[in-house]
């Protein structure tokens, strides 16, 4: 089976500052995978890098098989890739449904492509506040909302930066349940947050980042076999 992402050996960094040093990492379709570390080992620069914001400086990034790196963001977006990053980043003055609508398309033809109906039953609350100006939701709306624009793409992979980070535990399990639901679906998933316990519960792989380099990965088994990987890598 091929990859449905794939970096190999990436290096990249801020100016002079270099923070990947030869990063790998996979993701298999179909699969929900993890990406594991503490603050500031280089989780959301890998994404930048993905996602065309950075330039690689060397080593490769492969989406359904394509190399990647030094294509723009746009074009890496139109290929089915969708990102609900750190942040969020809604529309503050456009309506729940306006957010929801921006980016809808179908970029992995999907037979039964999300619409507004779909994303409302996944998330009653957003259907609650479909009138409602994105600067007036709560922290976790905002990111069901994320979540809920980034499905519009119909993406080949959705990938979460800090899925849960700053919301209140009740939304928190309502988004972890969703990404279970979404993983059960088939829904490609690559998720970055904190909480082991419900990353183990939702993923099927994981992969640990340690200053720029990936020292491990591997399946929920061999990460549950393994307890010391999570005091040496995440410090818990
Ligand atoms: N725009 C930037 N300019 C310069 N350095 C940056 C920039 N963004 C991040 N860095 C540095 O790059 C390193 C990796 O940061 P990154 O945000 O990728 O870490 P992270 O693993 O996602 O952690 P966090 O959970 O804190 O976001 C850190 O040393 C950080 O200070």
């Amino acid at each position: 089976m091929s990859s449905l992402l794939s970096i190999e050996n990436l290096e990249t960094g801020y100016g002079a500052s270099q923070v990947l040093f030869g990063m790998n990492l996979e993701v298999q379709p179909g699969e929900a995978a993890t990406l594991l570390g503490r603050n500031g080992m280089g989780k959301t620069t890998t994404l930048r890098a993905v996602f065309g914001q950075l330039p690689a400086w060397s080593g490769e990034i492969r989406f359904l098989g394509e190399r990647i790196d030094g294509q723009p963001t746009e074009r890496i977006a139109q290929m089915g890739l969708a990102l609900v990053p750190e942040g969020r980043q809604i529309f503050p003055n456009l309506t729940v449904k306006e957010n929801l609508l921006a980016f809808a398309a179908n970029r992995s033809g999907r037979a039964d492509p999300w619409t507004l109906e779909s994303i409302h039953a996944l998330f009653p609350r957003l259907a609650e506040r479909a009138q409602n100006m994105g600067n007036q939701l709560s922290g976790g709306e905002q990111q069901m909302l994320a979540i809920g624009r980034a499905l519009m793409t119909n993406p080949h992979l959705l990938i979460l930066d800090e899925a849960t980070e700053g919301i209140s535990p009740l939304i928190r399990r309502e988004i972890w349940q969703v990404l279970g639901r979404l993983k059960r679906s088939g829904q490609a998933i690559l998720v970055i947050d904190k909480y082991l316990n419900e990353l183990m519960r939702v993923a099927d792989h994981h992969a640990f980042i340690e200053k720029g380099r990936s020292p491990w990965s591997g399946d929920n088994d061999a990460l549950a076999a393994e307890p010391e990987l999570w005091e040496r890598y995440l410090g818990v």
